[in-house]
């Protein structure tokens, strides 16, 4: 089988650091992971190595069937999203929200091509699937910060990625924005053809049901993996934090509490 990510064994050393440690990670096809970690438990050192950004010091790494060291690194990377808070900083703020999503298709800050019918179509096709079909004329530093995060989404799927990774969207966002770009990110799971989704995030509560698989990451080793209904237990979760906590389950999601608190 061809696996999305096959990850064996990775280990990551900068200097004296052990960033990964015997990491070994397979996402199957059909299959959206959320990734959990704490901060700095390795999860963008993990990103940044599935993208090819960083090479493991030992151990195998293949992403859509190519192993690492076998394959044009930039050529891959036209195939992965990866929608994370600092390239909101890199864009133009002043570009129109349809430029800015456009560019995706072109990997470019800034739209320098002529705007065709079929990127205008695309665009907003993944605009209304992204409920924010009513930006398509604003600047994009005028947006909210969750109406942003679904302009990067949508930006991202503009190149028909075959995995999107969704590195904290919901950073920064109050309870109602977040519910809404949850509610997006689910619609998005609907449609035909979703690439493969890697959610990044520290809180449990933002794992939607869809996300079938779940990896718990502390200090650069895989804690737990497997599917996200056996993750989300108070004896799965006490251990990964190492404190006792109790996990509420609510339409699918777990909202965690510490135990006593
Ligand atoms: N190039 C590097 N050299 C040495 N240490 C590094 C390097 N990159 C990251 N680190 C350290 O490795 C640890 C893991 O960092 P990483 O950014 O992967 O964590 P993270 O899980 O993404 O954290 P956060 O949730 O806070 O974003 C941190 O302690 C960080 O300071």
């Amino acid at each position: 089988m061809e696996y999305v990510i096959d990850l064996q064994n990775v280990h990551w050393r900068s200097g004296d650091q052990h960033l990964l440690r015997d990491v070994s990670w397979k996402v199957r096809p059909q299959e959206h992971w959320a990734l959990l970690g704490l901060n700095g438990s390795g999860k963008t050192t993990l990103l940044k190595m599935i993208n090819g950004y960083i090479w493991p010091t030992t151990g195998a790494v293949s992403v859509l069937g190519h192993r690492f060291g076998e394959v044009d690194l930039r050529d891959l990377r036209k195939s992965i999203g990866w929608v994370s808070s600092s390239l909101q900083e890199q864009l133009y703020g002043t570009d129109k929200v349809q430029h800015v999503i456009i560019s995706g298709k072109y990997a470019t800050i800034g739209l320098y091509e002529r705007l065709n019918e079929d990127d205008l179509g695309h665009a907003r096709e993944w605009m209304r699937t992204l409920g924010c079909e009513h930006l398509w004329d604003r600047e994009f530093r005028t947006c909210s910060q969750g109406e942003k995060q679904k302009v990067l989404i949508a930006r991202a799927l503009m190149a028909d990625p075959r995995i999107l990774i969704l590195d904290e969207p919901c950073n920064g966002l109050d309870l109602f924005s977040r519910e809404r770009l949850l509610d997006s990110i689910q619609e998005l799971t609907q449609k035909e053809q979703t690439p493969t989704l890697i959610y990044v995030t520290h809180h449990t509560e933002e794992i939607l049901p869809v996300f079938s698989h779940t990896l718990l990451l502390r200090q650069g080793a895989v804690v737990e993996s497997g599917r996200t209904e056996r993750i989300m237990e108070d004896t799965v979760l006490s251990d990964f934090f190492q404190s006792p906590v109790i996990v509420d389950k609510h339409r699918g999601r777990a909202y965690v509490r510490i135990q006593g608190g």
